[in-house]
């Protein structure tokens, strides 16, 4: 199993991270080509459809250079599903015990919700200091972000932003140190992905990586 600190460092490299919701199995080539294509190395495949194991599955056998993470990982069951499909890393939109149980049992990278400080304590206490930050924009924004953690400014604390994300913020998100990448599904929307508007998902992705780049100075 690689060093969980590391993939969640490879897997915030590019800054973005776009959270699909895939139905079809046959979607999931086209999806990882489109993405790759515009320079995004990751993906975040959500369990809120049926197929999402078989897609991660696929994904991660047949485009090796995709960093696959299982996102809406919601109970242990979902989270062995995740590791067997081949997933990297997990997240979800909140954080639960057995959950944080069941990911440091598997010593696998888990990114757990966290718009609390009682839930970023609660992280904490088991070792974990990167969190997804959901529902981003309508809990507040940077400056709620910025109060939260101000606390916990000894323990180098990483957010991922998701929930209402877009191109018209990702520059200010990403601005903000203790941001990790940011997240979201307007990269590759759910319509999209059913309408196979995989030219659409490309320019998506490619304008998200232009931005961030920019935003970083990379
Ligand atoms: O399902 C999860 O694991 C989540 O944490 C929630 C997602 O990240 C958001 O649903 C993305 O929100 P939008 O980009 O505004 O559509």
């Amino acid at each position: 199993m690689p060093d969980i600190q590391a993939t969640l460092r490879a897997a915030t490299a590019s800054g973005v991270i776009p959270v699909v919701e895939v139905e079809a199995v046959a979607d999931a080539d086209a999806l990882a080509e489109a993405l790759l294509e515009a320079g995004l190395g990751v993906v975040e495949v959500t369990f809120r459809t049926h197929a999402a194991a078989e897609i991660i599955a696929r994904i991660v056998q047949r485009h090796p250079a995709m960093l696959v993470g299982a996102g809406t990982v919601l109970s242990p069951a979902d989270l062995s599903r995740a590791i067997d499909a081949g997933a990297q890393f997990a997240l979800a939109p909140g954080l639960s015990r057995p959950m944080l149980d069941a990911a440091a049992d598997a010593g696998f990278a888990y990114v757990p919700g966290a718009m609390t400080p009682s839930e970023i304590q609660a992280g904490l206490e088991v070792g974990i200091s990167t969190f997804k930050f959901f529902p981003a924009m309508p809990a507040g924004g940077l400056s709620f972000l910025r109060s939260i953690s101000a606390p916990f400014r000894l323990h180098d604390l990483r957010f991922i932003p998701t929930g209402g994300v877009s191109i018209a913020n990702l520059a200010d998100w990403l601005g903000e140190p203790a941001v990790a990448a940011v997240g979201g599904t307007w990269i590759a929307s759910r319509d999209m992905i059913r309408d196979g508007d995989w030219a659409g998902i490309r320019r998506n992705a490619e304008e998200a990586v232009r931005l961030a780049r920019q935003a970083r100075g990379s």
